[in-house]
């Protein structure tokens, strides 16, 4: 739709003034962001940018884009998961804060809590497609933003768009006949975006494995800023973000007691890390699986079994993937589960559980709980709960991270935004992380509004350990 010339597809523009007290309050809880308006309230740096962004559409991101603007950009938004979209949040970027719900004075956003898999492509199609010129940035969490303009322009060229196999993943067929439209419609759209887009920012881990991957095999069209390891980004929003919205998750969904329960984790990276943290905080017994000896021995030392999941199956009240791979926790794994084990994945994608060979399991009953909440009735009788089908279910059956900590990460995305598009032809196209001085800039910010007191090195002492007085305080391979 279009109102008042600002395009959107969201739930309920009438939940704009709910979303707009939601924001209020976030603000007080983000004084990254608050200090960058502050900070660039005049020069208006981003000023002749238009952001494509594809990250949860949560109120915490409501201020993220509201701080792009606030800096001079022109925005477009979609959420990068079908369940993590906060229609009240949404409702109130479209509205902006000087609008109403009949005159939008906003930012175009196309998202909506439950969108089916057709709808999500078509939301991130439209969060990339501007009237005249194109995006010149995106800012992307997972990829699938900079996935598109990729295989759009490369299927372009090609002048065919491939045929999905019998065993690709729904959301695959559904991305390739989403491009086939896209190219019938017009063509050389894509090649055309891919080539106005000066750089891409990219939040999360799997996101960036995915820009690694492209950089490696040359493909990379422009050049990237990773901002998940910033580690005022991974090493606060991947372990302490989590720490705080997996139980929730977990309560909201299920409302059991995790208390005693035996919870398996898998992985121990920094996401795994802040789950293991949340769970035994609720007092469960928390058993962690991993492939690396390196991080399964942080897990010992951190007083957690390392166990493989077939041994710890038959004891499991509880599991929970968080590796960023795919293929964790198979259908035959679930089949000898105990009777209502809570299954959930927080990892960016839901292929890290086999719900294509749950859904296949001869004999399998599905029951819908309630939204995001469904019970798996195997033919002998037991059960397993499922939260957000697979998918991250600290978005899907909570409210994600709270401000405070989104506040870092989306500072370190702001800042990449700025030196991208400010800076583009000092880049390649390569990927990148921000100065280990930003690092400690955005650390400061936040500090401070806890209250921190840092102690200040003389100039001996900052000598002896051979680093700056202010800064920088750490090599760039000190590991945190
Ligand atoms: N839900 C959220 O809010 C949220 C927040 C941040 C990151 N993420 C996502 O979570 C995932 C993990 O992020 P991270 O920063 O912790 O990554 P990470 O690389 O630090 O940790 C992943 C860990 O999983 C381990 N692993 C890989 N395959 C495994 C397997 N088959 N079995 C057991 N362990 C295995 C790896 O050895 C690694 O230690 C990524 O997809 C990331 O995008 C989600
Ligand atoms: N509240 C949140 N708003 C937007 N994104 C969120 C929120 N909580 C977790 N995430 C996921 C982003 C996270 O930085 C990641 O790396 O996936």
């Amino acid at each position: 739709q279009t109102r008042n010339g600002v395009d959107y597809a969201v739930a309920d523009l009438s939940l704009a003034e709910f979303g707009r007290k939601e924001i209020r309050l976030a603000e007080h809880e983000m004084p990254g962001l608050m200090a960058l308006r502050r900070e660039y309230a005049e020069a208006y740096p981003l000023r002749g940018a238009r952001v494509s962004g594809s990250l949860h559409m949560t109120v915490q991101t409501a201020v993220l884009i509201e701080t792009l603007v606030a800096l001079g950009a022109e925005v477009r938004w979609a959420s990068c998961n079908i369940f993590s979209t906060q229609d009240h949040a949404a409702a109130a970027v479209v509205v902006g804060p000087y609008g109403t719900p009949e005159q939008p004075r906003g930012v175009p956003v196309f998202a909506w809590k439950g969108e089916t898999l057709d709808e999500y492509w078509w939301c991130t199609e439209r969060m990339l497609t501007w009237d005249g010129d194109g995006p010149n940035m995106i800012l992307d969490d997972g990829g699938d933003a900079t996935m598109l303009v990729h295989k759009g322009a490369e299927y372009e060229k090609a002048g065919v768009v491939p045929s999905a196999d019998d065993n690709d993943p729904d959301e695959w067929r559904v991305f390739l006949s989403l491009l086939r439209a896209s190219l019938t419609a017009e063509a050389g759209k894509w090649t055309k975006i891919g080539s106005g887009i000066r750089g891409v920012t990219e939040e999360t881990t799997t996101g960036v494995l995915r820009l690694y991957q492209l950089a490696a095999a040359g493909e990379l069209l422009f050049p990237a800023i990773n901002v998940n390891d910033a580690v005022t980004k991974s090493k606060f929003d991947n372990r302490y973000g989590i720490r705080h919205s997996l139980i929730d998750g977990i309560n909201r969904g299920t409302d059991v007691l995790i208390g005693g329960k035996v919870a398996v984790v898998c992985g121990y990276g920094d996401v795994g890390k802040g789950a293991a943290e949340s769970l035994r905080g609720q007092g469960a017994r928390v058993v962690v699986t991993e492939i690396d000896p390196i991080c399964a021995l942080q897990a010992l030392m951190d007083g957690y079994p390392v166990k493989k999941l077939e041994t710890v199956l038959p004891e499991a009240d509880i599991v929970i993937t968080t590796t960023g791979n795919k293929d964790v926790v198979m259908a035959e794994h679930m089949a000898r589960m105990k009777h209502q084990t809570i299954v959930g994945n927080i990892g960016h994608f839901d292929n890290e559980l086999d719900m294509a060979g749950l859904a296949r399991y001869p004999g399998i009953r599905h029951v819908n709980i309630k939204p995001q909440v469904d019970e798996w009735v195997f033919p002998e009788g037991h059960s397993i709960i499922v939260l957000s089908e697979g998918r991250l279910l600290n978005l899907g059956n909570a409210t994600g991270h709270p401000s405070f900590v989104m506040s870092n990460s989306f500072s370190n995305q702001v800042i990449a935004q700025i030196e991208l598009f400010t800076k583009y032809e000092e880049y390649d196209k390569e990927v990148y992380r921000l100065p280990k001085k930003l690092d400690e800039k955005v650390a400061r910010i936040h500090l401070a509004a806890l209250g921190g007191e840092l102690t200040k090195l003389s100039k001996e002492q900052a000598e002896y350990i051979d680093v700056d007085v202010d800064g920088p305080f750490k090599t760039d391979h000190y590991r945190y």
